[in-house]
Protein backbone atom coordinates (compact mmCIF):
# COMPACT_ATOMS: atom_id res chain seq x y z
CA UNK A 1 0.00 0.00 0.00
CA UNK A 2 1.17 3.60 -0.85
CA UNK A 3 1.67 6.21 1.59
CA UNK A 4 1.77 10.09 1.28
CA UNK A 5 3.95 12.44 2.48
CA UNK A 6 1.43 15.23 2.98
CA UNK A 7 -0.86 13.30 4.50
CA UNK A 8 1.70 12.26 7.07
CA UNK A 9 2.84 15.92 7.66
CA UNK A 10 -0.98 16.59 8.42
CA UNK A 11 -1.31 13.92 10.53
CA UNK A 12 2.07 14.95 12.27
CA UNK A 13 1.32 18.12 13.18
CA UNK A 14 -1.39 16.37 15.98
CA UNK A 15 2.16 14.79 17.47
CA UNK A 16 4.24 16.88 19.99
CA UNK A 17 7.78 14.94 19.69
CA UNK A 18 9.50 12.04 17.28
CA UNK A 19 8.32 9.15 18.05
CA UNK A 20 4.13 10.07 18.24
CA UNK A 21 5.36 11.72 14.29
CA UNK A 22 6.75 8.22 13.25
CA UNK A 23 3.77 6.70 14.88
CA UNK A 24 1.77 9.11 12.99
CA UNK A 25 3.00 8.14 9.92
CA UNK A 26 3.28 4.31 9.92
CA UNK A 27 -0.82 4.90 10.86
CA UNK A 28 -1.79 7.04 7.75
CA UNK A 29 -2.15 4.76 4.88
CA UNK A 30 -5.50 6.05 3.08
CA UNK A 31 -8.31 4.63 4.36
CA UNK A 32 -10.60 6.00 1.49
CA UNK A 33 -8.65 5.27 -1.55
CA UNK A 34 -6.17 2.26 -2.87
CA UNK A 35 -3.53 3.32 -4.81
CA UNK A 36 -1.30 0.61 -6.79
CA UNK A 37 0.87 0.68 -9.40
CA UNK A 38 0.07 -1.51 -12.67
CA UNK A 39 0.75 -2.38 -15.98
CA UNK A 40 3.85 -4.24 -17.50
CA UNK A 41 6.31 -1.95 -16.20
CA UNK A 42 4.36 -0.88 -13.04
CA UNK A 43 4.69 2.51 -14.74
CA UNK A 44 1.00 3.25 -14.39
CA UNK A 45 -0.99 4.33 -11.04
CA UNK A 46 -4.16 3.53 -10.28
CA UNK A 47 -6.13 5.15 -8.00
CA UNK A 48 -9.24 2.97 -6.71
CA UNK A 49 -11.98 5.50 -4.41
CA UNK A 50 -13.21 2.70 -2.22
CA UNK A 51 -16.11 4.15 0.39
CA UNK A 52 -18.60 1.42 -1.06
CA UNK A 53 -21.18 2.12 1.58
CA UNK A 54 -21.97 5.79 0.31
CA UNK A 55 -21.25 4.80 -3.17
CA UNK A 56 -17.82 6.54 -2.98
CA UNK A 57 -19.97 9.81 -2.08
CA UNK A 58 -16.80 12.52 -1.79
CA UNK A 59 -16.20 13.41 1.79
CA UNK A 60 -13.73 15.53 3.04
CA UNK A 61 -11.31 12.72 3.88
CA UNK A 62 -11.66 11.21 0.44
CA UNK A 63 -10.97 13.96 -1.49
CA UNK A 64 -8.14 15.12 0.98
CA UNK A 65 -6.77 11.13 0.53
CA UNK A 66 -6.91 11.32 -3.55
CA UNK A 67 -5.60 15.29 -3.66
CA UNK A 68 -2.46 14.16 -1.45
CA UNK A 69 -2.17 10.68 -3.49
CA UNK A 70 -2.11 12.58 -7.33
CA UNK A 71 0.26 15.42 -5.86
CA UNK A 72 2.34 12.53 -4.68
CA UNK A 73 2.04 10.53 -8.23
CA UNK A 74 2.58 13.50 -10.05
CA UNK A 75 6.15 14.12 -8.64
CA UNK A 76 6.65 9.77 -8.78
CA UNK A 77 8.78 10.24 -12.03
CA UNK A 78 8.27 6.46 -12.61
CA UNK A 79 4.69 6.86 -12.84
CA UNK A 80 3.71 8.17 -16.95
CA UNK A 81 -0.35 8.37 -16.59
CA UNK A 82 -2.93 8.31 -13.91
CA UNK A 83 -6.26 5.72 -13.87
CA UNK A 84 -8.99 6.91 -11.51
CA UNK A 85 -11.65 4.18 -10.73
CA UNK A 86 -14.42 3.57 -8.45
CA UNK A 87 -16.36 0.17 -8.23
CA UNK A 88 -18.69 -1.86 -10.88
CA UNK A 89 -21.71 0.17 -8.55
CA UNK A 90 -20.65 3.58 -8.80
CA UNK A 91 -17.50 5.51 -9.64
CA UNK A 92 -18.92 8.45 -7.34
CA UNK A 93 -22.48 9.20 -6.59
CA UNK A 94 -21.47 12.74 -5.74
CA UNK A 95 -20.39 15.07 -3.10
CA UNK A 96 -20.99 13.62 0.32
CA UNK A 97 -24.61 15.08 0.80
CA UNK A 98 -24.87 14.02 4.49
CA UNK A 99 -22.32 16.04 5.21
CA UNK A 100 -23.37 19.29 3.58
CA UNK A 101 -26.32 19.43 5.21
CA UNK A 102 -26.01 21.50 8.10
CA UNK A 103 -23.02 23.78 6.03
CA UNK A 104 -23.97 27.48 6.00
CA UNK A 105 -23.23 30.41 3.41
CA UNK A 106 -20.77 32.23 5.53
CA UNK A 107 -18.42 28.91 6.37
CA UNK A 108 -18.82 27.65 2.98
CA UNK A 109 -17.87 31.16 1.22
CA UNK A 110 -15.21 32.10 3.58
CA UNK A 111 -13.80 28.76 4.48
CA UNK A 112 -11.67 26.31 3.11
CA UNK A 113 -15.12 24.22 1.89
CA UNK A 114 -14.07 21.22 -0.49
CA UNK A 115 -10.69 23.12 -1.59
CA UNK A 116 -9.04 20.20 -2.74
CA UNK A 117 -11.58 19.55 -5.29
CA UNK A 118 -9.40 21.40 -8.42
CA UNK A 119 -6.31 18.88 -7.76
CA UNK A 120 -7.30 16.46 -10.36
CA UNK A 121 -7.30 19.36 -13.19
CA UNK A 122 -4.14 20.54 -11.69
CA UNK A 123 -2.09 17.20 -12.14
CA UNK A 124 0.52 17.43 -14.77
CA UNK A 125 0.30 13.95 -16.06
CA UNK A 126 -2.07 12.39 -17.89
CA UNK A 127 -5.34 11.36 -15.86
CA UNK A 128 -7.30 8.83 -17.47
CA UNK A 129 -11.27 8.28 -15.42
CA UNK A 130 -12.51 4.53 -15.93
CA UNK A 131 -16.05 4.90 -15.10
CA UNK A 132 -18.33 2.27 -14.06
CA UNK A 133 -21.32 2.82 -12.31
CA UNK A 134 -22.68 6.19 -11.05
CA UNK A 135 -20.86 9.11 -12.23
CA UNK A 136 -22.94 11.86 -10.69
CA UNK A 137 -22.71 15.30 -9.34
CA UNK A 138 -19.17 16.14 -7.91
CA UNK A 139 -18.22 12.81 -9.37
CA UNK A 140 -18.93 13.30 -12.52
CA UNK A 141 -17.00 16.29 -12.43
CA UNK A 142 -13.93 14.65 -10.98
CA UNK A 143 -14.02 12.58 -14.53
CA UNK A 144 -14.95 15.13 -16.49
CA UNK A 145 -11.57 17.19 -15.02
CA UNK A 146 -9.71 13.99 -16.04
CA UNK A 147 -7.66 14.19 -19.76
CA UNK A 148 -9.96 11.28 -21.13
CA UNK A 149 -12.93 9.09 -19.98
CA UNK A 150 -13.13 5.76 -20.66
CA UNK A 151 -16.75 4.01 -19.75
CA UNK A 152 -18.81 1.13 -18.80
CA UNK A 153 -21.63 0.44 -20.86
CA UNK A 154 -23.86 0.74 -17.74
CA UNK A 155 -22.46 3.86 -16.90
CA UNK A 156 -24.32 6.78 -16.07
CA UNK A 157 -23.74 10.42 -15.73
CA UNK A 158 -25.61 13.12 -14.33
CA UNK A 159 -25.44 16.59 -12.29
CA UNK A 160 -28.51 15.76 -10.12
CA UNK A 161 -27.46 18.79 -8.02
CA UNK A 162 -30.66 20.52 -9.05
CA UNK A 163 -32.47 18.09 -7.08
CA UNK A 164 -31.22 18.76 -3.80
CA UNK A 165 -31.72 22.49 -4.43
CA UNK A 166 -28.13 23.10 -5.42
CA UNK A 167 -26.21 23.49 -8.50
CA UNK A 168 -22.84 22.27 -9.74
CA UNK A 169 -20.02 23.18 -7.70
CA UNK A 170 -16.67 21.87 -9.04
CA UNK A 171 -16.66 22.61 -13.20
CA UNK A 172 -19.94 20.77 -13.90
CA UNK A 173 -22.04 24.03 -15.60
CA UNK A 174 -18.99 24.53 -17.35
CA UNK A 175 -17.34 21.67 -18.85
CA UNK A 176 -20.90 20.10 -19.80
CA UNK A 177 -21.10 22.69 -22.11
CA UNK A 178 -17.49 23.00 -23.62
CA UNK A 179 -18.22 19.11 -23.88
CA UNK A 180 -21.32 18.75 -25.37
CA UNK A 181 -23.02 22.74 -25.99
CA UNK A 182 -25.35 24.90 -24.34
CA UNK A 183 -28.28 23.06 -24.99
CA UNK A 184 -27.37 19.35 -23.97
CA UNK A 185 -25.56 20.99 -21.16
CA UNK A 186 -29.12 22.55 -19.91
CA UNK A 187 -30.57 20.02 -19.82
CA UNK A 188 -28.47 18.13 -17.92
CA UNK A 189 -28.08 20.83 -15.59
CA UNK A 190 -31.55 21.47 -15.24
CA UNK A 191 -33.60 18.45 -14.69
CA UNK A 192 -30.74 16.32 -13.29
CA UNK A 193 -31.45 13.42 -15.69
CA UNK A 194 -28.62 10.60 -15.96
CA UNK A 195 -27.13 9.87 -19.41
CA UNK A 196 -26.10 6.72 -20.48
CA UNK A 197 -22.39 5.67 -21.00
CA UNK A 198 -23.52 5.97 -25.02
CA UNK A 199 -24.97 8.72 -25.05
CA UNK A 200 -21.96 10.57 -23.40
CA UNK A 201 -19.73 9.34 -26.10
CA UNK A 202 -22.21 10.57 -28.48
CA UNK A 203 -22.00 14.06 -26.86
CA UNK A 204 -17.92 13.94 -26.48
CA UNK A 205 -18.11 13.47 -22.99
CA UNK A 206 -16.30 10.08 -22.84
CA UNK A 207 -14.15 8.70 -25.67
CA UNK A 208 -15.09 5.38 -25.64
CA UNK A 209 -17.38 2.37 -23.88
CA UNK A 210 -16.72 -1.14 -22.87
CA UNK A 211 -18.01 -4.06 -21.32
CA UNK A 212 -18.39 -3.49 -17.51
CA UNK A 213 -15.52 -5.53 -16.54
CA UNK A 214 -13.23 -3.94 -19.07
CA UNK A 215 -12.97 -0.36 -19.01
CA UNK A 216 -10.11 -0.68 -15.90
CA UNK A 217 -8.14 -2.95 -18.10
CA UNK A 218 -8.54 -0.71 -21.23
CA UNK A 219 -7.45 2.20 -19.10
CA UNK A 220 -4.76 0.91 -17.99
CA UNK A 221 -3.61 -0.03 -21.48
CA UNK A 222 -4.14 3.25 -22.34
CA UNK A 223 -2.01 4.42 -19.48
CA UNK A 224 0.92 1.87 -20.59
CA UNK A 225 0.84 3.81 -23.91
CA UNK A 226 1.00 7.15 -23.06
CA UNK A 227 3.11 5.78 -20.59
CA UNK A 228 5.47 4.39 -23.28
CA UNK A 229 6.26 8.19 -24.84
CA UNK A 230 8.40 11.01 -23.45
CA UNK A 231 6.68 12.39 -20.36
CA UNK A 232 8.10 15.66 -20.99
CA UNK A 233 6.57 15.85 -24.29
CA UNK A 234 3.38 14.48 -22.98
CA UNK A 235 3.17 16.81 -20.52
CA UNK A 236 3.36 19.70 -23.77
CA UNK A 237 0.80 17.70 -25.66
CA UNK A 238 -1.66 18.08 -22.50
CA UNK A 239 -1.02 21.27 -21.62
CA UNK A 240 -1.16 22.54 -25.41
CA UNK A 241 -4.72 20.66 -25.43
CA UNK A 242 -5.79 21.83 -21.96
CA UNK A 243 -5.17 25.61 -23.87
CA UNK A 244 -8.35 24.64 -26.31
CA UNK A 245 -10.78 24.86 -23.50
CA UNK A 246 -9.04 28.83 -22.19
CA UNK A 247 -7.74 30.16 -25.16
CA UNK A 248 -9.37 31.76 -28.47
CA UNK A 249 -8.31 30.40 -31.57
CA UNK A 250 -5.96 32.60 -32.60
CA UNK A 251 -4.43 32.20 -28.66
CA UNK A 252 -4.53 28.90 -28.97
CA UNK A 253 -2.82 28.36 -32.00
CA UNK A 254 0.05 30.71 -31.45
CA UNK A 255 0.98 28.85 -27.95
CA UNK A 256 0.83 25.37 -29.51
CA UNK A 257 3.15 26.61 -32.21
CA UNK A 258 5.07 28.17 -29.19
CA UNK A 259 5.32 24.55 -27.24
CA UNK A 260 6.12 22.85 -30.91
CA UNK A 261 8.96 24.98 -31.21
CA UNK A 262 10.18 24.22 -27.57
CA UNK A 263 10.19 21.05 -28.36
CA UNK A 264 13.25 21.33 -30.11
CA UNK A 265 15.35 22.98 -26.95
CA UNK A 266 14.95 19.45 -25.95
CA UNK A 267 16.58 16.15 -26.18
CA UNK A 268 13.62 13.66 -26.35
CA UNK A 269 12.68 15.46 -29.84
CA UNK A 270 16.05 14.57 -31.14
CA UNK A 271 16.26 11.54 -30.00
CA UNK A 272 12.41 10.61 -30.98
CA UNK A 273 13.50 11.67 -35.11
CA UNK A 274 16.75 10.08 -34.71
CA UNK A 275 15.43 6.86 -33.01
CA UNK A 276 12.97 7.02 -36.14
CA UNK A 277 15.61 7.69 -39.00
CA UNK A 278 17.56 4.59 -37.35
CA UNK A 279 14.76 2.45 -37.03
CA UNK A 280 14.86 1.80 -33.83
CA UNK A 281 13.02 2.77 -30.22
CA UNK A 282 13.28 5.83 -28.78
CA UNK A 283 14.74 6.05 -25.16
CA UNK A 284 13.66 9.12 -23.31
CA UNK A 285 14.98 11.20 -20.93
CA UNK A 286 12.77 13.42 -19.88
CA UNK A 287 15.10 16.65 -21.09
C1 LIG B 1 -14.56 24.47 -4.26
C2 LIG B 1 -15.15 23.26 -4.83
C3 LIG B 1 -16.57 23.03 -4.43
C4 LIG B 1 -17.02 21.69 -4.91
C5 LIG B 1 -18.48 21.52 -4.79
C6 LIG B 1 -18.89 20.24 -5.41
C7 LIG B 1 -20.39 20.20 -5.49
C8 LIG B 1 -20.90 18.86 -5.65
C9 LIG B 1 -22.16 18.63 -5.30
C10 LIG B 1 -22.71 17.27 -5.35
O1 LIG B 1 -22.12 16.35 -5.85
S1 LIG B 1 -24.22 17.09 -4.61
C11 LIG B 1 -24.55 15.35 -4.75
C12 LIG B 1 -24.98 14.94 -6.11
N1 LIG B 1 -25.34 13.53 -6.12
C13 LIG B 1 -26.56 13.09 -5.87
O2 LIG B 1 -27.48 13.86 -5.64
C14 LIG B 1 -26.76 11.60 -5.94
C15 LIG B 1 -27.31 11.09 -4.62
N2 LIG B 1 -27.51 9.66 -4.66
C16 LIG B 1 -28.57 9.09 -5.26
O3 LIG B 1 -29.38 9.73 -5.86
C17 LIG B 1 -28.68 7.60 -5.17
O4 LIG B 1 -27.91 7.17 -4.08
C18 LIG B 1 -28.21 6.84 -6.44
C19 LIG B 1 -26.81 7.25 -6.85
C20 LIG B 1 -29.17 7.16 -7.60
C21 LIG B 1 -28.22 5.33 -6.16
O5 LIG B 1 -29.46 4.94 -5.67
P1 LIG B 1 -29.62 3.49 -4.98
O6 LIG B 1 -31.04 3.36 -4.60
O7 LIG B 1 -29.02 2.46 -5.88
O8 LIG B 1 -28.68 3.54 -3.71
P2 LIG B 1 -28.93 4.32 -2.34
O9 LIG B 1 -29.59 3.40 -1.36
O10 LIG B 1 -29.58 5.63 -2.58
O11 LIG B 1 -27.43 4.63 -1.86
C22 LIG B 1 -26.62 3.67 -1.17
C23 LIG B 1 -25.94 4.37 -0.01
O12 LIG B 1 -25.12 5.41 -0.52
C24 LIG B 1 -25.45 6.64 0.10
N3 LIG B 1 -25.22 7.74 -0.87
C25 LIG B 1 -25.43 7.75 -2.17
N4 LIG B 1 -25.09 8.92 -2.71
C26 LIG B 1 -24.65 9.69 -1.69
C27 LIG B 1 -24.16 11.02 -1.61
N5 LIG B 1 -24.00 11.79 -2.70
N6 LIG B 1 -23.83 11.49 -0.41
C28 LIG B 1 -23.92 10.72 0.71
N7 LIG B 1 -24.37 9.44 0.69
C29 LIG B 1 -24.73 8.94 -0.50
C30 LIG B 1 -26.92 6.49 0.43
O13 LIG B 1 -27.31 7.43 1.38
C31 LIG B 1 -26.97 5.06 0.89
O14 LIG B 1 -26.44 4.99 2.20
P3 LIG B 1 -27.38 4.59 3.44
O15 LIG B 1 -28.38 5.69 3.56
O16 LIG B 1 -28.00 3.28 3.06
O17 LIG B 1 -26.45 4.51 4.59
Amino acid sequence: MMRFPSILARNAKLCVNTKQIQMAALSTAPEMIKVEKVGEKKNVALIKLNRPKALNALCDQLMSELSDALRSLDLDTSVGAIVITGSERAFAAGADIKEMTDNEFASTFSGRFLENWTTVSEVKKPVIAAVNGFALGGGNEIAMMCDIIYAGEKARFGQPEIKIGTIPGAGGTQRWVRAAGKSFAMEVCLTGDQVTAQEAKERGIVSKVFPVDQVVGEAVKLGEKIADQSPLIVQMAKEAVNKAYELTLQEGLHFERRLFHATFATKDRKEGMTAFAEKRKPQWESK
